[in-house]
């Protein structure tokens, strides 16, 4: 039980990687705060809050398009209302809408952009305040990506969101460090989930990816339950600013 007595809040909760560590989270003793967009089914936010209760955690949910700068102060003060207050923050909502370079529609890119990193900076500052008050540090983490190191062909109104993540995280490393506030990144690899199943129906693309991973097979969510339950444990107690490549071994793979 790395994270008993701790109080999460995650964004992008409802499916995939955010969902995975929201249960993995509580399976390690902490209550949490499930931030979502609303589009997603309310039969699937129902059973995870009901596989979060059983295990004797408190869970809350709130909708909200986190592009929107709002959304993250009212996601916190949300979890302060129905968990107590915010002990670890989780910024992980993100969209990666495919698509060439050269006619890229500027509604894609500004979507993606306000939705990635836009959005992902207000909820930081939110939940940073939050912290700031309790006045006992905290946790923050970013789900950023491989793709903040390097580029995709099909991704370049997407790659620049994470590599903001990724230095959002470095600068609020250094800003949030005096108040005992500790701030990392997870860059995950090629994990299946919805966000790439489109993608990954081509059988090259697929197996071109898998074919680059030294262990084998692409993530699963579940992969990243490890790290970001370290990250957000007192076990990385001195760790802050760092980012943890979660990919199979992908990124070094040149040959
Ligand atoms: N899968 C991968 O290979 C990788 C993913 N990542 C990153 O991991 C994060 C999670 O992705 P993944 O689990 O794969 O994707 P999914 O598509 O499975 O899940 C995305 C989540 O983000 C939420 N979300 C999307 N748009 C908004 C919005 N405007 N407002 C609020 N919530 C929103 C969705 O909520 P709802 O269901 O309500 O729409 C959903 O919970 C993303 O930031 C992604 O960039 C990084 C590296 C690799
Ligand atoms: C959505 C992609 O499959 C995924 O997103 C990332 O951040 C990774 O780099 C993969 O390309």
């Amino acid at each position: 039980m790395l994270l008993a007595g701790k109080r999460v809040v995650i964004t992008g909760a409802s499916r995939g990687i955010g969902r995975a560590i929201a249960l993995g989270c509580a399976r390690h003793g902490a209550d949490v705060m499930l931030g979502h967009s609303g589009r997603s089914s309310a039969d699937d936010i129902l059973t995870l809050r009901h596989q979060i209760e059983v295990l004797g955690r408190k869970v809350a949910d709130q909708a909200g398009d986190i592009g929107d700068p709002d959304t993250g102060a009212a996601l916190i003060a949300m979890a302060v209302e129905q968990l107590g207050g915010v002990d670890v923050f989780i910024s992980n909502a993100g969209i990666c809408p495919f698509h060439a370079f050269l006619d890229m529609p500027q509604e894609t890119y500004y979507r993606t952009v306000n939705t990635n990193l836009n959005g992902a900076y207000f909820a930081v500052q939110a939940a940073a305040r939050q912290m700031q008050q309790q006045g006992e540090g905290g946790a923050i983490i970013a789900v950023s990506s491989i793709s903040a190191l390097v580029g995709g062909g099909m991704q370049t109104h997407y790659t620049p969101t994470k590599a903001g993540l990724l230095s959002l995280m470095q600068s609020c490393a250094i800003a949030l460090g005096p108040l005992g506030i500790r701030c990392n990144a997870l860059l995950p690899g090629t994990i299946e989930t919805d966000i790439n199943r489109e993608d990954l129906a081509d059988p090259h693309k697929r197996s071109t990816m898998q074919n680059r991973i030294p262990l084998g097979r692409l993530g699963q969510p579940e992969d990243l339950v490890g790290p970001a339950v370290f990250l957000a444990s007192d076990l990385a107690r001195y760790v802050t600013g760092a980012s943890l490549l979660v990919d199979g071994g992908m990124y070094v793979n040149l040959q």
